[in-house]
């Protein structure tokens, strides 16, 4: 009997795709794999890729829990507050009911692990209910899962909750001098959760149960490589007994042989396919590629400040425009702006990132700084102007900007005078190359972890032989 694979990723997504990637990397080593989405996201990758890309294949199968929220058919990310609060009360109990069903299924192989987001850590009591081995996948960068392994003191210390006056009158700023592995690190690094009064505060809470529970898995694993934050990653490995950082996972997924394993995708909104075909027809490095992930909301004003600044710039872009970036409104850029931007500006609502990215025409990346994109951006060396939109895309930027010199920050209100400024240097500037140079170093070093005898690689082949295998 093969060994079974049970792989849950919290319900977003930047965080189904890397954990799918992973899925699909056991199933070439041999796994059978059950891949858990929540009912809401099932029903999303139905509308915008198909009923067959969620049909599964020989020893693939998709499988749903409900969320616990109520029922919804929209096209957008859920209340990301509502949807934690919801799945630490109401997760357990289904997903202890379908692996319960797995084990009894006919022709399906007893259950033998778990692989499950780090941010989904009711599964641990599954998997000790089970005696099955599991790993907790927190899909962050190591230096944002620092961050949010620090909460916890930063309550202790009396940093957190924050007085009212602390928002704005330069305490954010303040260098910490006892943050084990993060130099010089300010409060405003930290993943941005903590800038409230609120001792409640739901975010908060989550993150110190989930990096709490952490401790008792096999593992932590981690979609990052050695070289590109060795300092974090001593600190964490202090903390944890195994620690696995086995990124870009979009490198070592390149290993999956089977076409139609590579074909299963996680897009939750329809590809545009005009993306590739317009950057066909554009020089090397000349496009600035504007993305701010799945979950960033830009008020109306900020919309409006992005579109202009791009325009001002004089530069290229592909801009990607998801029918909810903006709050409270349908997605639409201001009068008169296509005709304006006409020949150099192309806006679509959702492209092949990772394509696009890998595009020679793509010479910059304007992003929120989610980890899934900053590392898709430094595999693939392109520089970056960071406009950090929550969670831990202030810690990605603030490491992007000075680690590892491949960032400008977008620092403060944005505006259209900021962007055009910035995309100029980016795209034209002496900083800019400097920072296209340094990319380049980072994408060949990725590319060493992720390659045959690499770091993540050896590291992948430790953590399936030693951990996922040993029952
Ligand atoms: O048009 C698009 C836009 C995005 N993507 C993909 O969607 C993912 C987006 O992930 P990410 O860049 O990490 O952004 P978020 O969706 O905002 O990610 C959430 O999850 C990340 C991983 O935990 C965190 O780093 C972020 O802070 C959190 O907001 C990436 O793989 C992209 O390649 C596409 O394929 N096409």
């Amino acid at each position: 009997m093969k060994p079974h694979v049970v792989c849950i990723p919290y319900p977003a997504q930047g965080h189904i795709a890397p954990v799918l990637r992973f899925a699909k990397i056991l199933h070439s080593r041999g796994f059978f794999v059950t891949f858990v989405n929540t009912e809401f996201n099932h029903n999303r990758l139905v509308r915008a890729r198909g009923p067959e890309s969620v049909a599964g294949l020989e020893g693939f199968q998709f499988r749903t829990i409900p969320d616990g929220l109520p029922p919804s058919d929209k096209d957008a990310t859920q209340d990301i507050p509502q949807l934690c609060d919801s799945l630490t009360r109401n997760g357990l109990a289904p997903f202890l009911a379908l692996v319960d069903d797995l084990n009894g299924s006919p022709g399906c192989p007893a259950v033998s692990c778990i692989v499950s987001d780090g941010a989904m850590s009711f599964t641990l009591d599954a998997a000790e209910r089970l005696g099955v081995p599991e790993v907790v996948f927190f899909t962050t960068s190591a230096c944002g899962f620092l961050g949010y392994c620090n909460y916890a003191e930063l309550v202790a210390r009396g940093l957190f909750p924050m007085k009212e006056e602390q928002l704005s009158n330069g305490f954010l700023d303040e260098e910490l001098d006892w943050v084990e592995g993060m130099k010089n690190i300010r409060l405003r690094d930290f993943p941005s959760f903590v800038r409230t009064t609120d001792a409640k505060d739901i975010m908060v809470n989550y993150n110190i149960l989930q990096t709490k529970n952490a401790i008792r898995a096999k593992a932590v694993v981690l979609n990052t490589f050695d070289d590109l934050e060795r300092d974090v990653l001593d600190a964490i490995n202090a903390k944890f007994e195994c620690v696995s950082t086995i990124g870009p996972l979009q490198l070592l997924e390149k290993e999956v042989e089977a076409a139609e394993v590579r074909a299963i995708g996680s897009s939750l909104w329809k590809e545009d396919d005009g993306s590739i075909a317009w950057l066909d027809g554009r020089a090397p490095s000349s496009v600035l590629y504007v993305n701010f992930g799945s979950i960033t909301v830009l008020s109306p004003e900020q919309m409006a400040e992005f579109a202009w600044g791009l325009a001002n710039s004089g530069q290229s872009f592909l801009w990607i425009i998801r029918p909810d970036l903006v709050s409270g409104e349908n997605a639409v850029v201001p009068e008169g702006y296509v005709e304006e931007v006409a020949g150099r500006g192309k806006m679509v609502g959702w492209c092949a990132q990772e394509r696009v990215l890998a595009h020679p025409a793509v010479g910059g990346f304007l992003t929120h700084c989610g980890w899934n994109s900053t590392l898709e951006g430094l595999s693939e060396g392109v520089p970056m102007i960071c406009w950090p939109f929550f969670a831990e895309q202030q810690t990605n930027c603030r490491y992007a900007c000075t680690d590892w010199e491949v960032g400008l920050e977008i620092e403060g209100e944005v505006t259209r005078e900021k962007v055009a400024e910035l995309v100029k240097v980016l795209m034209e500037g002496e900083k800019g190359k400097e920072m296209r140079k340094k990319a380049l170093e980072w994408k060949r070093k990725a590319h060493a972890a992720a390659d045959v005898g690499g770091s993540s690689y050896r590291n992948l082949d430790f953590l399936i032989n030693q951990i996922l295998l040993k029952n």
